[in-house]
């Protein structure tokens, strides 16, 4: 059967690679973003053209919560920056930490956020399907948002009380009309590198931009993804889903570019 792979001790981060021997590749993430990064000035702005973006649905798959979109046509897709082509987006998630402890995946010179919020596209130009496109070179786009606790995010809270929908894995609802326009900070600067899935497959095939100013949510509204659940209603354990992040991988040479 499958490798049932997670965030506890018995099948970690630091165990993945006996099923996945990707994860101790040249290319993995997330990776720590040092102080200094070289500005690329050929490098453009990030376009998110989300406006005739809507969600389809909510759902729990045992390790984030995710929001998913119709990606059967060009509706919402990301270009410029780094990219060669617009990128189609698929579904967003998260990762956070425990209670009062950071659980962002990326870091900065070293430091933590409280979570980090993933927002996944994929090359229809060159590839025919998302799963194509998750297991080659150019065919991933991850845009990663930091964030940090302070006030209530005015939007945050459709996400989080339709949390209680998809409490255990394997649950899902609608979550239609919802806009992660709302989820972007002011400031769309980023650092951009080559990197991977940060969950098995651990696919090579993700070009990430890391936003460089993080979104403020508050510790209550944080606490309510932590109601949700790792385990599955009809199992007997209850494993609360947190720390479900992945620590930073050996960057191996790759240069990290910074938009200006
Ligand atoms: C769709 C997907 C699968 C695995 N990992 C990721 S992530 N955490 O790199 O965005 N996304
Ligand atoms: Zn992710």
């Amino acid at each position: 059967k499958g490798n049932h792979w997670g965030y506890g001790k018995e099948n970690g981060p630091d165990l993945w690679h006996t099923h996945y021997p990707v994860a101790q590749g040249s290319r993995q993430s997330p990776i720590d973003i040092p102080r200094q990064v070289s500005h690329d000035p050929s490098l453009g702005p990030i376009v998110l053209d989300y406006d005739h973006c809507t969600s389809i649905s909510i759902s729990n798959n045992g390790h984030s919560v995710v929001v998913n979109f119709d990606d059967t046509d060009e509706r919402s897709v990301i270009h410029g920056g780094p990219l060669e082509n617009p990128y189609r987006l698929k579904q967003f998630h998260f990762h956070w930490g425990g209670k009062g402890c950071d659980g962002s995946e990326h870091t900065v010179a070293g430091n933590s956020y409280a979570s980090e919020l993933h927002l996944v596209h994929w090359n229809a130009v060159k590839y025919t399907s998302f799963d194509h496109a998750a297991a080659a070179p150019e065919g991933l786009a991850v845009v990663g948002i930091f964030l940090e606790t302070g006030d209530d995010h005015r939007w945050l809270h459709t996400i989080t009380d339709a949390m209680y929908m998809v409490k255990y894995k394997g649950s899902i609802t609608d979550f239609k009309g919802f806009n992660p326009k709302c989820l972007l900070p002011s400031s769309l600067h980023y650092w951009t590198y080559l990197g991977s899935l940060t969950t098995p497959p651990l696919h090579e095939s993700v070009t990430w931009i890391l936003l460089k100013d993080p979104i403020a949510v508050s510790e209550k509204q944080l606490g309510k993804f932590r109601l949700l659940q790792f385990t599955g209603e009809e199992e007997d354990q209850r494993l609360r889903m947190e720390n479900n992040f992945r620590p930073p991988q050996p960057l191996k040479g790759r240069r990290i570019r910074s938009s200006n």
